[in-house]
């Protein structure tokens, strides 16, 4: 199972439930805007602590109130990709990259810059990317980190109509290539069609 949820949490005046389990491969969470995408991706990285319930990714428990478990963001091993990409503005592209990296063991550094097409945009300031440019490096620097799990919060919003089929092509990849539990967010039907091996509305 890749992902095992069940939990509610609040934001504000609202209260989000979620329940559903998740077989391998892409599992798209579907949803209109405000409906709770982004706050059940921060609960399962760890940065937005659930009231109750369970979260648990690739058989291991990340969370679970009534076994008072909640394994800190840090040792969830978990490539999040931001809907606003938080890339580094200081630093350059080789540098977010090599943030988080693993010294040893980590996935392969140039196989994953080919697989991005970024290996000519090392020593670029993020400010200066295209939109495609900085959602493939931020997906790039989720990736390197070698997590157990991906987390990716519209991929495609801030890429334009000429990219999206080459950011979709790369997301079906990471999925093919890499076989981790991914958890991706959308509010396009089409999208999550081609996609997802499971669809959750949210
Ligand atoms: N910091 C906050 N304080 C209070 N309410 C919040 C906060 N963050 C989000 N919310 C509310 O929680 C609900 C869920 O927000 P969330 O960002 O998870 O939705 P979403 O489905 O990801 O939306 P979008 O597709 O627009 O990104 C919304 O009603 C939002 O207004």
């Amino acid at each position: 199972m890749s992902f095992d949820i069940a939990l509610s949490l609040r934001r504000g005046e609202r209260s989000l439930e979620y329940a559903f389990t998740a077989g391998s491969g892409l599992t798209a969470l579907f949803g209109p805007s405000g409906a709770g995408k982004t706050s059940l991706l921060d609960a399962i990285a760890g940065l937005l602590r659930p009231d109750k319930g369970r979260i648990t990714v690739g058989g291991t428990t990340l969370f679970d109130s009534a076994a008072h478990i909640d394994v800190k963001p840090q040792k969830r091993h978990c490539g999040y990709v931001f809907q606003d990409l938080r890339l580094f503005p200081h630093i350059s592209v080789r540098r977010n990259l090599a943030f988080g990296r693993k010294a040893y063991g980590g996935l392969d550094w140039d196989h994953t810059l080919d697989l991005l097409g970024i290996g000519g945009l090392l020593e670029r300031m993020p400010a200066t990317l295209s939109g495609g440019e900085a959602q493939r490096v931020a997906i790039g620097r989720a990736l390197l980190s070698t997590p157990d799990f991906l987390l990716m919060d519209e991929p495609l919003a801030s890429v334009d109509a000429a990219r999206r089929d080459e950011i979709l092509r790369l997301v079906e990849r990471i999925r093919d290539e890499m076989r981790l539990p991914i958890l991706y967010v959308s509010h396009d039907r089409a999208e999550v069609e081609r996609l997802a091996q499971t669809i959750v509305p949210v």
